[in-house]
């Protein structure tokens, strides 16, 4: 595999797995611990449809709102008990590989965080096949955006994702807001169980749908981008959090940990937790718990509390 070294990087890790090691490596549902692969996946979307269904039925929203004119750019908003507009405002971008998951199954955190005074967003966006990795990262930005506009005394947007969305998330810490009518009051991210950079997916079955070349991955890699940066952080008091599961596959967690040492490295605010005992999946399900270690660990962010 003829592929040309980058800055500092030795060799990555990951050219040294046969095919079989890289896929297995790639496949999340496969290093579940307490449920089967299938079961683990079908778990996943019924929690995520349960706290959907709960969160539409017991707090303020409005749904479908769009952030640009494609059919697929649309977003969920749901509102604290005390509706303001100065709330503090958490954006969520789910996973599945930039081919599977929806807005529609997605609202794990937003009883726990609405409750707590924070308005959750929920955003969709074009998955593959038919988005690419383009135009989901522009869709993720045009989406901040449409919020900060809608809401300019917002007390802080935070962005959230999980896998895929996680990439999505990290992209942000990059993305040009003078190319846009307003900067977003940025202060934070929740970075859960991501993938920051994209080449050894190229190599997996994963690609399928996605058709990303070699150059789709490094443009789309918030690791390759952030070691070339040469920007500094905008705003110093953003915190990244980086964050996997203990039951991730031994890739999650170095890519986590690389990204998280190359953000350090960057001049940013950025702290990394291994959640003990819980799986690519469960550290997001949890989320609609109250008292799960990564709900509390993101209401004292956004709240500010030590
Ligand atoms: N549905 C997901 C939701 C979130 C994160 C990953 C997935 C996956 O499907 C991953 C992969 N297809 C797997 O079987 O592990």
């Amino acid at each position: 595999m003829e592929v040309p070294e980058r800055g500092r990087r030795a060799e990555a890790p990951w050219k040294k797995l046969s095919k079989e090691e890289l896929e297995n490596q790639y496949s999340p549902s496969r290093w579940v611990i307490r449920l089967g692969a299938e079961e683990a996946l079908r778990t996943y979307s019924q929690i995520g449809d349960e706290a959907t269904k709960r969160a539409r039925a017991t707090r303020r929203n409005l749904l479908h709102v769009p952030y640009g004119d494609g059919e697929g750019e649309n977003l969920d908003i749901y509102f604290p008990e005390q509706v303001s507009e100065a709330s503090p405002f958490c954006v969520f971008f789910h996973g599945g590989y930039w081919q599977s998951g929806s807005k529609d199954t997605s609202a794990f955190m937003v009883n726990p965080l609405t409750a707590q005074g924070v308005a959750v967003v929920i955003v969709a966006y074009d998955i593959a096949p038919k988005g690419t990795l383009d135009q989901m990262v522009h869709q993720a930005t045009r989406s901040i955006v449409y919020i900060q506009k809608q809401y300019p005394r917002n007390e802080g947007i935070y962005l959230c994702g999980h896998s895929a969305g996680a990439h999505l998330a990290a992209m942000m810490l990059l993305a040009d807001w003078t190319k846009h009518a307003v900067a977003p009051n940025l202060r934070g991210f929740f970075l859960v169980s991501g993938i920051y950079d994209l080449e050894p997916i190229v190599f997996t079955s994963q690609n399928g749908p996605l058709l990303m070349t070699l150059e789709d991955a490094r443009r789309n890699g918030p690791q390759q981008l952030l070691e070339a940066a040469l920007t500094q952080p905008v705003d110093p008091a953003c915190h990244v959090l980086v964050i996997v599961g203990q039951h991730d596959s031994p890739e999650f967690s170095r890519q986590s940990r690389e990204f998280y040492q190359t953000l350090c490295r960057g001049g940013w605010n950025a702290s990394f937790e291994e959640l003990h005992d819980v799986d690519h999946f469960e550290i997001i399900w949890k989320l609609t718990q109250d008292d799960y270690v990564l709900t509390q660990m993101i209401l004292r962010t956004i709240l500010q509390e030590p």
